[in-house]
């Protein structure tokens, strides 16, 4: 596809009909809605093969899934720059028999890689503005707005193709976020960005959605930036929806090992299950028995336990007492320091457990090889 093509997906050439075509989306309950959407090609069958996914105005959607997973492959099919079977719906309208310019104009894609034409920056912003028929006296002060909120207003006249890899990142999403459309796709928009940065522009990302009430799907390998950005979230796996929840859900109640790995999830212990009178035994892999009074949908092969489940029984702070607390003892490996917090890395039996405590909740008697006691409310616990 050439470059000027991938443009046209946020900047089109006709202009008319659009506020008539805006006016029957805003009646519809959902931005986006895929039933049995599939995409094959030649050589590979099923590179992306969504059963539903529907998203409601103003929802802001975090994609997540390993490399190759099809996640720029569900943005492009969404911005219709993909062949693709089964049902797609675009603000109420089957993509298939509506105006697909028109339809397009609606949503911007900020594509992975960054995609400028050789003009001025400014130029390269305006043009997204005049290809959509904006009047125009109103050009340059959104121009300016856009880029003064995203850090790049002293860039306004320099040629794009001389901007650094995080400048030219900051003017594409720029350009993405100009034309104030109802649905974004954002494909790593904080890739190439410094850290320092990084925070900031997600943010302002959000705020600027949030104030025009668009969705946003936003694809990102960076867990901070899903953390401070969404409220649901997808897991994409062998291009399928593995799980759709609310992000606290993805995180806390993972549907299976794969996405705990993918989420972070500090302890994957493998375990076994007895049912008892109450519940069940839980026994994990380094010995450890614990009684769950939860319900536990079998079969399942491992206990997930966040690091930030566990107290540490210290000198300066012993565990409060919660009934049916797991307390086990360990020896400290490792200790490694963060803003606010310590992970501690704490050998029990044949598992290394990883406890995120607050730095207040330890003293010097936690130190490397030390004997020290952890514990954790079994309703922490999570199962896969
Ligand atoms: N036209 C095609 N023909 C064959 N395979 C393809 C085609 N397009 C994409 N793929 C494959 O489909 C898979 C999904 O690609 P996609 O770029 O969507 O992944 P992704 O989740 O965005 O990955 P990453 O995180 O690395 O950016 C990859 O294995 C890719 O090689």
């Amino acid at each position: 596809m050439s470059k000027i093509t991938r443009l046209k997906s946020f900047v089109n050439l006709e202009s008319s009909a659009v506020a008539q075509q805006q006016n029957l989306g805003s009646i519809n309950q959902y931005v986006l809605n895929m039933r049995q959407v599939k995409v094959n090609s030649k050589t590979r069958k099923n590179i992306l093969s969504i059963d539903n996914f529907a998203v409601r105005p103003g929802e802001l959607v975090a994609v997540l899934g390993p490399n190759g997973a099809g996640k720029s492959t569900l943005l492009r099919t969404i911005n219709m720059l993909q062949p693709y079977c089964g049902e797609m719906q675009l603000f109420g309208q089957d993509v298939r028999n509506a105006n697909q310019t028109l339809l397009r104009r609606r949503s911007a894609l900020v594509f992975q890689e960054t995609l400028l034409l050789d003009d001025t920056v400014f130029n390269n912003v305006a043009r997204v503005l005049q290809f959509r028929g904006v009047p125009k006296h109103q050009i340059k002060h959104r121009v300016y707005t856009v880029l003064e909120t995203f850090g790049c207003e002293h860039l306004a006249h320099r040629q794009a193709r001389a901007l650094s890899g995080g400048e030219g990142k900051r003017v594409c999403i720029a350009c993405g976020l100009v034309a104030d459309a109802e649905l974004l796709l954002l494909d790593e928009p904080s890739a190439s960005l410094d850290v320092a940065i990084r925070p900031q522009i997600i943010e302002k990302i959000r705020q600027w959605a949030q104030a025009r009430g668009a969705a946003v799907i936003l694809v990102s390998h960076n867990f901070t930036d899903i953390l401070h950005f969404a409220d649901r979230a997808i897991a994409l796996f062998d291009g399928c929806i593995v799980q759709d929840d609310k992000l606290e859900t993805l995180i806390r109640r993972p549907a299976n090992q794969q996405i705990a790995r993918l989420v972070g999830m500090d302890n994957i212990i493998k375990c076994q299950l007895q049912p008892n009178k109450h519940g069940y035994l839980i026994k994990l892999a380094n010995s450890i028995e614990f009684s769950y009074f939860g319900e536990v949908k079998t079969p399942i092969t491992a206990c997930c336990l966040s690091g930030d489940a566990f107290y540490i029984d210290d000198a300066s702070y012993s565990i409060p007492y919660q009934s049916g607390m797991v307390t086990i003892e360990g020896r400290v490996e490792r200790i490694v320091r963060g803003i606010g917090t310590r992970t501690i890395r704490v050998k029990v039996g044949e598992e290394t457990l990883t406890a995120r405590v607050p730095r207040s909740d330890i003293s010097d008697n936690v130190y490397h090889n030390a004997m020290i006691k952890l514990a954790f409310n079994p309703k922490d616990a999570h199962f896969v």
